[in-house]
């Protein structure tokens, strides 16, 4: 462990209830930009290799685990880091999260924020949201954008230096910390004209596990006390409004399309 993640770590310990919903990791391996640069430059002059990609991963209209000339980088994420961030994270929550993680749920996002295809005058680079899992890296070109919510201050929104590789926590965290944990809502502003791109690895738990926490919480609904829904649910159902959001999901009739999806997970999760 570097000496700046160990740093990051001790401090997750110390702060156990009050810990921030966000940290910065200095990661051991760096996200191969280049190769995903070239990789979007390449899809974007064949039409043909896009195509493919969405038909493998037709419900998503991007592609996951995709294939960078560097594919050591998020195996090496992910063997290295996300075993070490879930032991963390565990003594925070009070509550063993590795075996409900034992299956690695994780998903790998690369993202383009191109000015080829924005509106040139348009700041949304994305939407304000919270990530459903229990923790997200987000690793960035150098290129800011990312913005914090401050917690306890919706609307003030903090920008996250564009070199900085983050740690966050998502809703399952919430749940299964039993409220120990907090969610990071974030969001990305666009410089119209400069191009972006981020690479995030999503880590959930198993898709049996009952999104409920380990102890009765008082403040929590009888719905998630009781454990009456599981990741599984939970995660089609989040993926379900960020398609629509992301325009390649069109909801079915009676199919309520409301965009704020975290004031309906809150309503889902807070008594
Ligand atoms: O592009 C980024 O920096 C963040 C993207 C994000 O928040 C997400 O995909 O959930
Ligand atoms: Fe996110």
């Amino acid at each position: 462990m570097s000496y700046r993640t160990r740093l990051i770590f001790e401090q997750v310990f110390k702060t156990g209830r009050e810990i921030e919903a966000i940290t910065f990791i200095n990661p051991t391996v760096a996200a191969p930009f280049p190769a995903i640069q070239r990789l979007f430059g390449y899809l974007a002059q064949n039409a043909a290799a896009v195509a493919a990609f969405n038909d493998t991963y037709a419900l998503r209209g991007i592609f996951k685990t995709a294939a960078t000339t560097d594919p050591t980088f998020f195996t090496a994420i992910t063997a290295h880091h996300v075993p070490l961030i879930l032991a963390s994270l565990s003594a925070v929550a009070g509550r063993d999260l590795v075996p409900l993680h034992a299956e690695l749920n994780v998903n790998f996002r690369l993202i383009d924020y191109t000015p080829a295809t924005a509106s040139p005058a348009s700041q949304n680079g994305c939407g304000a949201h919270t990530d459903y899992g229990t923790f997200s890296i987000i690793f960035q070109d150098g290129t800011a954008g990312l913005e914090m919510e401050t917690p306890g201050a919706p609307g003030v929104w903090v920008p996250v230096p564009g070199d900085a590789t983050v740690l966050l926590c998502g809703w399952c965290a919430v749940v299964l910390s039993g409220g120990k944990m907090a969610a990071a809502r974030h969001r990305v502003r666009r410089v119209p004209g400069v191009r972006r791109l981020s690479a995030v690895l999503f880590v959930a738990p198993d898709l049996d596990v009952k999104m409920a926490p380990a102890e009765r919480v008082e403040v929590f609904s009888e719905t998630v006390n009781k454990g009456l829904f599981d990741v599984r649910w939970f995660k089609e159902v989040m993926g379900k409004k960020w398609r629509y959001r992301e325009g390649n999901e069109k909801l079915g009739a009676g199919e309520d399309n409301v965009i704020e999806q975290d004031v309906e997970v809150e309503g889902l999760i807070w008594k």
